[in-house]
């Protein structure tokens, strides 16, 4: 029988030339193996230094012996991901790394350019993700967790491994006789992320055995409903227009108002509400019938106020 992970390699159909964010644990350095031996000669590996731990150079030396062994270019980046006060580190050294990846590609030698990133996040980490949004109480967006292909900034990248649990990414790689590194950071209990894996994770696999599949599937719903939403607001932005006329806003119903104003926050004003902000705006809304009506709320990083017959947004930190 075909194991989960080469089924998962045979589905995947990059474009070529391919780079893999190698960190040197176990399921980077499988997807790596699996690249460089299905497309020889035209996978690259990606290294990024956050200069956070100890141990980040025994991952740069892992990963440039692995590379060596399997003759695959390898590039280091060095990323100064320290968090600023009220950012999570975790958020910081992603924020780093993928910026790193980013100008990697662009610095990457040799034709054709790379323009497609492959990460091996597996099952288990697509149910901490959506298991950590739930702990925050996150929307449709949140629970749809992490897309198997996306594009930015002119690159696509790539999770073929979401659909394999981690036990199989390890088992397969232990079969080839590769060897990995452990990151320390990863038993720290400190993160949540890492007490979701150690602790909860197994009971998971006690009550629900196939709660990969199924959690992964209920995040293929909220993706799709996240898709639908997405659709509604353009077009009820459409309507209620850029800044959003407050009659116009009055005649949807609540959650399509509260759809809308999300989408307005977050693609004009390049803001994100909290669910208290939004509901206190849209009381606002429905209490403004008159003309002397003041409406001066602190919504996401800045303040929304009534400015006549429509809501302007500003950033307070600009005044
Ligand atoms: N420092 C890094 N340099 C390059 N790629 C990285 C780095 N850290 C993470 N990645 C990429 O992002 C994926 C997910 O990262 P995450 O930190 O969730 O997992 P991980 O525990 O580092 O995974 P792995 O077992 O590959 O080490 C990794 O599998 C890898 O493809």
């Amino acid at each position: 029988m075909t194991q989960p992970f080469e089924a998962a390699i045979a589905a995947f159909a990059p474009g070529l030339p391919l780079a893999v964010g190698l960190s040197g644990g176990a399921d980077s350095s499988a997807l790596l193996l699996a690249c460089a031996r299905r497309w020889p000669g035209q996978v690259h590996a990606f290294h990024v230094h956050h200069g956070l731990q100890q141990a980040g150079d025994d991952f740069v030396r892992h990963c440039e012996a692995l590379c060596n062994r399997l003759q695959v270019p390898l590039q280091v980046a060095r990323v100064d991901a320290r968090h600023a006060p009220g950012q999570s580190p975790e958020d910081a050294a992603r924020r780093a790394r993928y910026q790193a990846f980013s100008a990697l590609a662009q610095s990457a030698s040799g034709q054709p350019a790379i323009k497609n990133i492959a990460l091996a996040h597996h099952a288990d980490d697509q149910v901490e993700t959506l298991l950590l949004a739930l702990s925050r109480g996150a929307g449709m967006a949140g629970l749809a967790a992490m897309p198997a292909r996306w594009q930015r900034e002119g690159l696509l990248w790539h999770r073929p491994l979401l659909q394999v649990a981690g036990g199989a990414v390890r088992q397969w790689l232990a079969e080839q006789g590769v060897g990995w590194i452990q990151d320390p950071s990863n038993r720290d209990e400190r993160y949540t992320r890492n007490r979701i894996r150690l602790r909860l994770l197994p009971v998971l696999d006690e009550v629900f055995p196939q709660f990969r599949d199924t959690f992964a599937r209920s995040s293929r719903h909220a993706a799709e409903a996240t898709a639908l939403l997405r659709e509604l607001a353009e077009a009820d932005l459409a309507q209620v227009g850029v800044p959003p006329a407050i009659r116009a806003l009055q005649q949807l119903g609540a959650a399509r108002q509260a759809n809308v104003l999300r989408h307005w926050l977050r693609e004009h004003c390049a803001t994100t509400p909290s669910s208290a902000q939004l509901q206190a705006l849209l009381a606002q809304i429905k209490a403004c019938t008159t003309r002397g009506h003041c409406i001066h709320l602190k919504v996401g990083s800045g303040f929304v106020q009534r400015n006549n017959a429509v809501l302007d947004w500003y950033n307070s930190a600009l005044l």
